[in-house]
């Protein structure tokens, strides 16, 4: 196998045009543009091409975005050598297991969680699941809809016929009509064959239409008339076909803004919304978390064929003061990467991203708002941010950190109390 490289986004698009690659492995931060731009481009020339994006922890959430846009993953800085090794092989396993996967896939396992809100959103689940109504996720990024989703067409008596996911915010907006609906050949430039779109595939299933705000106008009134008349027109036909899809859309922004801008149809949006499902985040969800993590953990072990692991009392504590932007997805890369890493079958802090142990560590006191600032309150918030910086430094090794501090044991212990720092 050969590798190119290329100092920029202009020559890193020149390459790609030029020749096919299996897997391209791109830093966020490019000197003419960033990863999104290549990864835009790139999934829509060559979308078998396994994208891997690289980024700073301050990007998680972009990372977490492009995922969505068709990155195969994102890896946090520092790169791991044994991890991007691992990525690379699964990312490059998985075209070849695409060609011939349908797209319906099979059920995957699920948690449902203990909580008030989970069990709110089960009741929900079980509610609505066995009617035929069109049911809205709303929920952050990684919290689950697809999933949530999938459960419903579980629970429906659909549920042996296919779940067709698409999502939306992914479908460059000048094919997303002819993904959805197929089209004739020779409808447009590109069209050499005649081809199904979702829909049609999905027929006596469910459909999911993730990312709905990012449905164009066009697409939204096309979606609007097959909700309504229980038809779709391939594009450049004719000809009407019959379809019986229930559908599930979800949106992770809050489409109201779109409503009242008319970017989004409102009498779509009531016809999508017969049913909405809110998603909590992770951070909302502290009695599910541990059960989340010993789950991925339980599952990257087997992946990694690793036995026996077990978290750290102070792993724990970092994913309890974590705020998990990206949520439950976030956790899965989170726990797999520190399996991976893992030595001695024990997950400890060292394998956990830097970035998330100092953001977990922040202090309540440390917002000063618009207090008065006196001097004895700078030198406390410094004195709280450097007793922190020091114990990450330690890797939570308290006489360690005490030492480098030049105070005892007993002291750090009263300052940790006195500022409220739970470590
Ligand atoms: N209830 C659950 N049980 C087990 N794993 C889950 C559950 N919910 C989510 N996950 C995990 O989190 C990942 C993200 O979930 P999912 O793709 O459903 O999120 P999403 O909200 O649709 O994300 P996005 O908004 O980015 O499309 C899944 O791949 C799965 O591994």
């Amino acid at each position: 196998m050969e590798a190119a490289v290329a100092f920029s986004l202009n020559d890193g698009l020149k390459a790609a045009k030029d020749s096919f690659f299996d897997i391209i492995l791109t830093d966020y931060r490019l000197p003419d543009g960033n990863g999104i731009d290549l990864l835009n481009t790139i999934k829509r020339h060559s979308p078998d091409t396994v994208v891997i994006l690289m980024t700073g922890y301050a990007d998680i959430k972009i990372a977490v975005n492009a995922i969505k846009m068709g990155a195969y993953e994102y890896v946090a800085k520092p790169i791991n050598p044994d991890e991007i090794i691992h990525i690379i092989k699964s990312g490059l396993e998985s075209t070849s297991k695409r060609v011939e996967k349908p797209i319906q896939s099979k059920s995957p396992e699920y948690i449902e969680g203990k909580c008030d809100a989970a069990k709110k959103v089960q009741d929900y689940i079980n509610l609505v699941g066995p009617t035929e109504m069109s049911v809205l996720i709303l929920g952050e990024s990684g919290t689950g809809k697809e999933y949530a989703a999938r459960r419903i067409h579980q629970f429906s008596k659909r549920k042996n016929a296919k779940f067709v996911a698409v999502d939306c915010g992914a479908l460059p907006k000048d094919i997303a009509g002819s993904e959805l609906f197929g089209h004739v050949k020779g409808s447009f430039t590109g069209a050499v064959n005649d081809k199904i779109g979702h829909f049609e595939e999905a027929n006596g299933g469910t459909i999911f239409l993730d990312e709905i705000g990012n449905l164009s106008y066009d697409v939204q009134v096309n979606l609007l008339r097959a909700i309504q008349e229980r038809k779709i027109r391939r594009i450049g036909s004719t000809q009407e076909t019959s379809i019986d899809v229930r559908i599930i859309s979800a949106t992770n922004e809050d489409l109201k803004n779109a409503l009242k801008t008319g970017e989004f149809r409102e009498d779509l949006y009531h016809r999508l919304n017969e049913f909405s499902i809110n998603l909590p985040p992770l951070r909302e969800r502290k009695e599910d978390l541990i059960d989340f993590a010993n789950f991925f953990k339980d599952k990257a072990a087997q992946e990694f064929g690793k036995q026996n692991i077990a978290f750290d009392q102070n792993v724990i504590d970092v994913f309890k003061r974590y705020e998990w932007p990206g949520n439950i997805r976030e956790m899965k890369n989170v726990v797999r990467r520190a399996v991976l890493l893992a030595s001695n079958n024990i997950v400890t802090t060292d394998s956990l991203p830097e970035e998330m142990l100092e953001s977990s560590l922040t202090p309540a006191s440390s917002t000063l708002g618009n207090e008065t600032i006196d001097l004895r309150s700078i030198k406390e918030k410094s004195e709280q941010e450097l007793i922190i910086s020091t114990i990450v430094k330690a890797k939570y090794n308290k006489s360690q950190a005490a030492k480098l501090l030049g105070i005892d044991r007993k002291t750090l212990y009263n300052k940790l109390k006195q500022y409220g720092i739970d470590i």
